[in-house]
């Protein structure tokens, strides 16, 4: 079998086409969905994230605020500055991009932003309705991994899911999100044994381990879908996933590709949240 690719690049730019109309609609109403993006220190990875989100914001209409902070800022000065957006009238999402400074303990600054303006769906609250299955902003990259799959009508009632990553923003809801659709999950992580045996169960295998080519094609069952989350920066300065890609392709029924694949729908979801976070506000 040669995959079908998932091209999250093209379902991005369809997606944002829908948002901007409905971005124009609640101006209408006089509803300006507004995100705020709070940057600390200047990593060049963040900094093309954010940039990014700008762009991204601009094409749909949204309005989007950048606070830069330098590196060495006092963890009370960042919980100042989120305070005052969280008390912000036209701010409707606030994200803090990861990873902070070792000096500022991320959690702190997680529990601090208001969670009726958490598109990130990072705060412990909106992860504990996501537990519990009630409604909340979803964390942006299963958000649009979900939204990837359910574009191309893959099933996932009755699955086998393995998730290689257990992280708080990737793997953990990831799996969440497959339970709650009545998947079979299992998480995997760096303490697992014989993790290709694992893995070669899949049907839906996930792979979010930022570790470039960690998974090839011995670990994908005939047909399996494949999301590679991994963004991995090479030697020659070219983006690669965790998936090694030409071996995985030939086995898999679906794949996504890195560049062009997870990437993009992860903001387009952030940009999601945020007019939903507009129109929920605005109800109150
Ligand atoms: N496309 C997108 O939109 C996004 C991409 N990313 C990318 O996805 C990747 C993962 O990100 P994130 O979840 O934040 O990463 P973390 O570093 O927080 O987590 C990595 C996970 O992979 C596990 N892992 C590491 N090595 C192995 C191994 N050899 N075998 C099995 N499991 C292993 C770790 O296990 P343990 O817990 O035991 O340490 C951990 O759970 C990165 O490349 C990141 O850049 C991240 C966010 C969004
Ligand atoms: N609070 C917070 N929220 C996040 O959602 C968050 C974060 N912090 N910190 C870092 C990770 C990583 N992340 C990505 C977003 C877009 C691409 C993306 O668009 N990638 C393009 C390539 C972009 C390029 O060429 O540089 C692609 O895969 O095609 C990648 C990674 C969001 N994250």
């Amino acid at each position: 079998m040669t995959a079908e690719i998932l091209n999250g690049k093209e379902l991005s730019d369809q997606l944002k086409i829908e948002m901007k109309q409905e971005v124009e609609a609640l101006k209408q109403e006089d509803i300006h969905p507004h995100l705020t993006v709070i940057l600390v220190g200047d990593n060049p990875a963040s900094k093309s994230y954010v940039r990014g989100k700008e762009k991204a914001c601009e094409i749909t209409g949204i309005a989007s605020d950048l606070i830069e902070l330098p590196e060495s800022v006092s963890e009370q000065e960042l919980l100042l500055v989120i305070e005052r957006q969280n008390n912000a009238k036209e701010v409707h999402g606030i994200l803090v991009q990861l990873p902070l400074p070792d000096h500022i303990d991320e959690q702190k600054v997680i529990h601090a932003i208001s969670p009726l303006k958490d598109v990130d769906g990072f705060h412990p609250i909106n992860i504990g309705k996501l537990v519990n299955g009630e409604e909340t902003f979803l964390p942006c990259t299963p958000f649009g991994i979900l939204t990837m799959l359910e574009s191309k009508n893959i099933e996932i009632e009755g699955k086998r899911a393995v998730i290689i990553g257990r992280s708080n923003i990737v793997g953990k809801p990831m799996g969440l999100l497959l339970l709650e659709r009545n998947a079979t999950v299992t998480y995997c992580h760096s303490r697992t044994k014989n993790l290709r045996e694992i893995a070669s169960e899949a049907d839906i295998l996930v792979v979010a381990m930022g570790r470039e080519h960690a998974v090839d094609g011995s670990y994908v069952k005939e047909g399996a879908v494949v999301i590679d989350v991994g963004i991995n920066r090479m030697d020659n300065g070219k983006l690669t996933g965790d998936v090694e890609f030409e071996s995985a392709k030939e086995k898999a029924s679906y794949i996504t590709p890195v560049p062009r694949g997870v990437g993009p729908m992860t903001i387009t979801m952030l940009l999601k949240n945020t007019i939903k976070a507009a129109k929920g506000l605005s109800e109150k």
